[in-house]
């Protein structure tokens, strides 16, 4: 039996680049015991950076009671790491084999009954978890970058998933301060990357035949778009695109459209050209502004938009958070 959402203590994060590292800032600032564990040899500097930068942006939006820094323990190896866990998020490189791999070590080193989720940005879970001896607690909690401040996460079983696990999970993370979808079928790229990656094959279609800059593309969704999109999902804007009519007006009046040979739907070959063409197009478009510059304004972009649109409580606690109404 799975322990009680509300009870989860200590938190386990395998993999600690930039979705983990985020993963851990994520769940230190709502208060829970972290321990992290990554193969790479500069990974403990690597990650306690990464936190230090995001500890700000984290203080702004209130830390749950207890939250601290020093809560985080790095282990030396995956066993020490998962032996007390009481929840799991894998945070690997995106490689198939990989990830099967380490899921199944994962599944042999975690006390039973403890949810293991995976944060792949693509692969369905029945792909992943065919080397595991249990397989059952084995699930999809796909979040955005960076996880402490982008509230979503995906979450799906593969067709060996326990359906109490998925519930399980998308219960836990409300509770961790996420805001969750649960799916009840594997969706290739689940919701969010589906939808995303539609608009990043066409804007790597435009820079590649020179029909648009990459800032131009960028100008065109967070002077455009984007602005709707924060707080109104592309369904519901486009709803009052039809007036008083609303979708069915919508529908009626530009429907044809969609016939259009507007997007290529075949995405563009990422060849060296294209490669090289997108990076010096973001080095233009970031003027100067190092990553580390970029993150920290990203990070304040993303606080004053949660703030703006009602989503972080007047006490200062992510919504469903723990600490949350206490
Ligand atoms: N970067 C992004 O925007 C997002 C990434 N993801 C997913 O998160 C996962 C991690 O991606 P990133 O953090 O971007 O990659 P990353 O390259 O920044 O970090 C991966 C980390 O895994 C470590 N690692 C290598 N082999 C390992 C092993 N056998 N066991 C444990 N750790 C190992 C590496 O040392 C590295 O620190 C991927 O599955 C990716 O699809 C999900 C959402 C967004
Ligand atoms: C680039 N990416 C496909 C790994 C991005 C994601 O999976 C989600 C995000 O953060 O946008």
């Amino acid at each position: 039996m799975e322990i009680p959402h509300d009870e989860v203590r200590r938190v386990t994060c395998v993999g600690a680049g930039v979705i983990g590292g985020g993963w851990v800032a994520h769940f230190l600032a709502r208060g829970y015991d972290v321990t992290a564990w990554d193969p790479a040899p500069d990974a403990p500097g690597k990650l306690r950076r990464l936190v230090d930068a995001a500890w700000p942006a984290l203080t702004q939006l209130g830390l749950a009671e207890g939250a601290a820094k020093e809560r985080l323990t790095i282990a030396t190896t995956l066993e020490e790491a998962c032996a007390e866990a009481q929840f799991v998020q894998e945070s690997a490189p995106e490689k198939l084999e990989l990830k099967r791999q380490l899921l199944a070590q994962l599944d042999a080193a975690t006390p039973k009954d403890v949810v293991i989720a995976s944060s792949t940005s693509g692969y369905p879970m029945t792909d992943m978890q065919t080397e595991a001896a249990d397989p059952e607690r084995l699930l999809v909690g796909h979040p955005f970058n960076p996880p402490y401040l982008i509230p979503l996460v995906e979450v799906a079983g593969g067709n060996r998933t326990a359906q109490r696990a998925v519930e399980w999970a998308s219960r836990f993370y409300e509770v961790a301060g996420k805001s969750v979808i649960t799916m009840n079928q594997e969706l290739p790229g689940f919701i969010a990357n589906r939808l995303q990656e539609a608009l990043w094959r066409e804007a790597l279609h435009m820079v590649a035949n020179g029909e648009a800059t990459v800032k131009e593309i960028d100008d065109s969704i967070t002077e455009g778009p984007g602005l709707r999109w924060a707080f109104m999902g592309p369904c519901l804007t486009f709803a009052l695109a039809g007036g008083e009519g609303g979708m069915a007006h919508m529908l009626d009046h530009f429907g044809p459209s969609l016939k259009s040979p507007w997007t290529r739907l075949e995405a563009p070959e990422l060849d060296a050209a294209l490669r090289d063409a997108m990076v010096a197009g973001c080095e233009e478009a970031a003027g100067g502004r190092s990553i580390a510059e970029l993150v920290a304004e990203r990070d304040q972009g993303v606080i004053d938009v949660l703030r703006a649109t009602g989503r972080v409580p007047g006490n200062g606690r992510l919504p469903g958070g723990k600490g949350a109404g206490e």
